[in-house]
């Protein structure tokens, strides 16, 4: 097929089509699927349910990072339950043991010295290299697409659809271009530069885009900070971000454990160069942003979107001209315990977190300890305050102490921990008390996020070190900043020692696949949508996250089941005593309400946990209407038989009214039409594919599986063009896994 000029995004897209359906939904091929132990534990039990197998284990990567607690761990051991007291992260991380085990994966487990965030282990491996598509359960999968991949994170559903077929079936989004140019002021970080553009563009901006970074300051940039840029894009709302790969992306990866080699990696760069947007290529939206507007900026509410520069002060809500904004800010100041005009400088923070998939790299670690070295030798974390450093991995964590980082930060009072999420979502040990501040170099500012009534204030390494120094939100400026130093590469650490060195994970001790079907999988799913009458719940909230809609502590089941109770927990009852808080859906009628309806824009939002949905559903709602929804939710929804309906801000206003007046509403999926009493019905359009699957149930797994012959067909063509990406299963002349093979007690094994 001929194209005309095409973008990053459609060239990639182009080249993964496995087929096209009439109705406009493609089926993708995936060349990387990440895992981690909370989005995964439904998939794998889905699998073996319907007796199928994992497709290409040799493309497949697992590791735990959410749960694990970061305290120092006993070396000596790799029993469970000396590593993770808690019962229910330990639950989640020995489902994922089994998982590995049974369908033949490979695996950093916790004693492993790759392991570490999954979206810093890709990177960090070589599993993500330009070209590819790359899925993950996980919103932040976005991080990859520094590497010119696309790459997004999915739901469980999804993930268990990729495991059983290696594709995904998806909707185009639309291109859209963000060109920073001109040179960034000194003390400007990429952090800075995302949570500009974030401010710019607002939470919701990227909705139904593909980003494609570029101009200037982007080019600059070393691969960390593309990382970071790319990393948010899902809080800017978009589907995927990316970067165009170059010389900058090509050093990175050379020698990388997984990255081809020798003349493989000349063909493979050949093919990356041809990976750029053509001169003419057209954008749907394109947003130009200067360097010299960019300064360092921090967060002072509870979305990604309310930046300000740290020389700024705290934004009065009656200054704000949309009174869906102005009711946000109000809520959130509320919620962070501020008053308008307070300069950010003079806010006193009580922890201080450098870590996450954002900002866990060597470089941010190199940030950070430079104005920790800048503050002087007598510099010590201001009384009071709890400091912590995460590295995003247990190599970055090694990389640093070779470094000497990690004594720099203990000399001051900072903690050293191990690698792992951490304070970013507090699935584990490390979680901020109710009413505390901190100052985080995460992601997300959600209410709730690092610990239930915690209040987050997002910021780049150098600017979080300054703060805990100080003692308060603080310009890292002030601290006679010097850049750091020309980057240290991670592949100092020889390849070799990474690869021989590592303690035994579980996928050693296994052949692939070894799981035996159970049961013959049933096509057709008994869940069906096909007119929904009862009481609609309207909600007045922009950009509802689904941190809000359940938020972490039930993220650790290993079921879909039983979630109705963590809905909306924190707007349910009061984060200190727990007393319930009046929410609407503890009132009559709306106790009731299989429909909400919300007037603000990007519901569920962030996270990509698919027990939103689950514990919607599990409430008794089966329809959410909304003038835009988080990408990830959406396709949450369907998969469990719940129909997401976007109309506009004003058809939403009115149907809120009408749910108000307690009105009873009917959703007719096959008219696609809402009708309640007298008022005049209100269309809306669905996908006609996806209108299909909820009106007589299915099972896409299924229905992919069909077009095996297909699947196959594209795998061939892949390993005729793109003979790097075929791992051990496929071990080809040209393919990682024949290289990456290792002996261990004499077999050979899944070893990467
Ligand atoms: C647990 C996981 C599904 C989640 C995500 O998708 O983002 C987490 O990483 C987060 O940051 O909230
Ligand atoms: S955003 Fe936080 S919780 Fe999610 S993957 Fe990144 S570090 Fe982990």
């Amino acid at each position: 097929m001929s194209h005309g000029p095409q973008t990053l995004y459609d060239k990639i897209w182009n080249d993964h089509v496995v087929s096209t359906q009439e109705n406009g939904l493609s089926l993708i091929y995936v060349d990387r699927h990440l895992v981690h132990e909370v989005s995964s534990p439904q998939a794998f039990d889905g699998l073996r349910a319907a007796g199928r197998t994992v497709r290409r284990p040799d493309c497949t990567l697992a590791t735990v990072d959410h749960n694990v607690p970061t305290a120092p761990r006993n070396k000596g051991t790799t029993d469970l339950r000396a590593l993770v007291a808690d019962p229910e992260s330990r639950a989640q991380c020995a489902a994922l043991e089994k998982n590995v085990k049974d369908f033949g994966l490979s695996y950093f487990g916790l004693q492993d010295k790759r392991q570490g965030i999954v979206h810093i282990i890709g990177p960090e491996q070589g599993f993500t290299l330009p070209g590819i598509t790359c899925v993950c359960g996980d919103s932040h999968t976005s991080t990859h697409g520094a590497f010119g991949a696309l790459a997004f994170g999915i739901g469980t559903s999804e993930v268990e659809h990729v495991l059983a077929t290696q594709t995904i079936l998806q909707k185009k989004s639309k291109n859209m271009r963000i060109n920073v140019d001109g040179d960034l002021l000194e003390g400007v970080h990429s952090k800075d530069v995302i949570l500009h553009i974030i401010g710019v563009i607002s939470a919701s901006g990227g909705n139904g885009c593909v980003i494609e970074y570029s101009g200037s300051v982007i080019r600059n940039l070393s691969m960390e900070a593309r990382m970071s840029v790319c990393n948010m894009s899902i809080e800017a709302g978009a589907r995927a971000g990316m970067i165009a790969p170059d010389e900058v992306t090509f050093a990175y990866l050379k020698n990388r454990p997984l990255a081809p080699q020798d003349e493989t990696w000349d063909r493979a760069v050949s093919y990356w160069r041809t990976l750029t947007s053509d001169k003419d290529a057209a954008f749907d939206i394109e947003v130009n942003i200067q360097a010299s507007d960019i300064v360092p900026s921090v967060t002072w509410g509870t979305s990604p979107q309310d930046v300000v520069p740290i020389t700024g002060k705290v934004p009065d809500p009656a200054t704000f001209t949309n009174p869906d904004r102005r009711k946000a800010a109000e809520r959130s100041l509320e919620y962070m315990g501020l008053v308008p005009g307070t300069p950010m400088e003079e806010i006193k923070v009580d922890n201080v977190f450098i870590g996450s998939c954002t900002n866990g790299r060597i470089e941010d670690l190199r940030s950070a300890a430079n104005i920790v070295r800048a503050a002087g030798p007598d510099a010590r974390v201001a009384a009071g305050v709890r400091a912590m450093v995460v590295p995003g991995s247990s190599l970055v964590k090694r990389q640093a102490e070779a470094e000497g980082l990690d004594a720099i930060f203990r000399r001051a009072g900072f903690e050293w921990r191990e690698a792992g999420c951490s304070m970013c979502i507090g699935m584990n040990d490390d979680q901020l008390s109710a009413g505390k501040r901190c100052a985080s170099t995460s992601n997300r500012n959600f209410e709730g996020r690092q610990g239930a009534g915690g209040r987050t204030h997002l910021m780049s390494p150098a600017m979080a070190a300054a703060a805990a120094i100080r003692g308060s939100l603080a310009d890292a400026r002030q601290f006679q900043y010097k850049p750091s130093e020309s980057t240290v590469e991670l592949a100092e650490i020889p390849a070799e020692q990474v690869v021989a060195d590592s303690y035994p994970s579980v996928a050693e001790e296994v052949a692939p696949s070894t799981v035996q079907p159970s049961a013959t999988p049933s096509e057709a799913l008994s869940k069906v949508f096909r007119v929904l009458r009862g009481i609609a719940a309207p909600i007045f909230i922009e950009n509802l996250d689904t941190d809000k809609i359940i938020p972490k502590q039930y993220l650790k089941t290993t079921v879909r089941t039983g979630l109705a109770s963590g809905l909306f927990y924190n707007l349910r009852h009061d984060a200190n005593t727990g007393a319930a808080l009046d929410f609407i859906l503890d009132r009559p009628p709306y106790n009731k309400a299989v429909i909400i309806v919300s007037t603000g824009k990007n519901f569920g939002c962030g996270s990509s946990r698919e027990h939103a949905a689950w514990s919607l559903e599990d409430f008794g709602i089966r329809c959410i209407i909304a003038p835009s929804f988080g990408e990830i939710f959406r396709n949450n929804c369907l998969q469990n038989c719940m129909l997401p309906i976007e109309l506009s801000v004003d058809e939403c206003r009115e149907l809120a009214r009408d749910a108000e007046a307690g009105v009873e509403f009917m959703v007719d999926l096959e008219r696609e039409e809402i009708t309640r009493g007298e008022a005049s019905p209100i269309r809306f359009t669905t996908d006609p594919f996806r209108r299909e699957c909820l009106l007589n149930g299915f099972d896409d797994i299924a229905a992919t599986l069909r077009d095996v012959d297909a699947i196959a067909a594209f795998e061939e063509r892949r390993t005729a063009m793109w003979p790097w990406l075929d791992g051990a299963a496929a071990a080809g002349e040209h393919s990682m896994g024949n290289r990456f093979r290792v002996k261990s007690q004499g077999k050979e094994t899944m070893e990467w």
